[in-house]
């Protein structure tokens, strides 16, 4: 599996403003003429509040379409398919369907406004992405995320450690070519966090996992490739061994506070 973004922009129009926080008439820019690929294995992308790491992700899950450019997933069997405005070229994949289907996607949301518990929610989750056997695996994905004490719990009642738990059990119910993971550890207990390890370390090798982080250089760690975004636009893209390599301490940390030295002394310098 490969994905590439190829000139893709964004912009928020003032009607899209959320709980009239943009109430000035004024665009935002979410990404702007951005390019790069990815390959199998873990890319985390780094960057401050607003870089555009939500808009990435969200226009990668197929969540939202982008304003300008295209994004092409291709599959190791030759299928590929084009995500664009206006036309949705197609060759293989044989529909939107099926690409989101490979998709497995955790949002950065702090609550979920649905009555169907967390049993029954997966069960239908399994259901309808035909898996097979769906009572038996909604029952493992309870076990394995911890999630037998909700297994009745309605899944607005839901929060922090149990919700992050719950989303990435609906995200892995089909074992996902794409993972997509934004800030995933924010409100995370203990037990979230040693079981995402462990999935992340037992990932399979085709798979594409990309996992947004604004502070977490723990969760970084854990990348093969990094990529680090400024105001909506791909600063750096490479494999962590090589981009860590530059900074005497060797971490994702230092390589990032090295980094974000760099675009202050560069805005200070226009
Ligand atoms: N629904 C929206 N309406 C208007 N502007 C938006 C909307 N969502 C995001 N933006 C703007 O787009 C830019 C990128 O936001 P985005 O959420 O993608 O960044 P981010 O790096 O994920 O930030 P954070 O870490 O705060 O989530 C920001 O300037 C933001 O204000």
């Amino acid at each position: 599996m490969r994905i590439d973004w190829s000139h893709v922009s964004k912009i928020y129009e003032p009607q899209e403003s959320i709980r009239g926080y943009y109430q000035k008439r004024t665009r935002h820019m979410g990404l702007l003429d951005f390019s790069a690929s990815v390959r199998r294995g873990i890319t985390v992308i780094l960057g401050p509040e607003g870089s555009g790491k939500t808009t990435l992700l969200r226009l990668t899950g197929t969540l939202m379409v982008p304003d300008d450019g295209r994004i092409t997933f291709q599959d190791s069997n030759g299928e590929g398919y084009v995500w664009s405005k206006g036309s949705v070229i197609t060759s293989g994949i044989s529909s939107l369907g099926d690409l989101k289907e490979k998709i497995g996607y955790i949002p950065h949301t702090k609550k979920l406004d649905h009555d169907i518990t967390v049993e029954l929610s997966l069960l239908h989750l399994a259901q309808l992405r035909r898996v097979p056997n769906p009572k038996k695996r909604s029952a493992e994905m309870i076990t394995k995320w911890g999630l037998g004490a909700y297994r009745r719990t309605p899944l607005h009642e839901l929060s922090g450690g149990s919700l992050k738990r719950y989303l990435l059990a609906q995200s892995l119910i089909v074992s996902p070519k794409i993972w997509i993971l934004d800030e995933p550890t924010k409100g995370m207990d203990e037990l979230g966090k040693r079981l995402l390890w462990q999935e992340l370390i037992d990932q399979p090798a085709d798979r594409i996992t990309l996992i947004a982080t604004t502070d977490d250089m723990e969760l970084a760690e854990c990348a093969d490739d990094l990529m680090l975004l400024e105001s909506g636009s791909c600063r750096r893209l490479g494999r962590k061994k090589w981009l860590t390599a530059s900074v005497p301490e060797g971490t994702v940390s230092a390589w990032y506070k090295a980094m974000q030295a760099f675009s202050k002394l560069r805005s200070s310098q226009r």
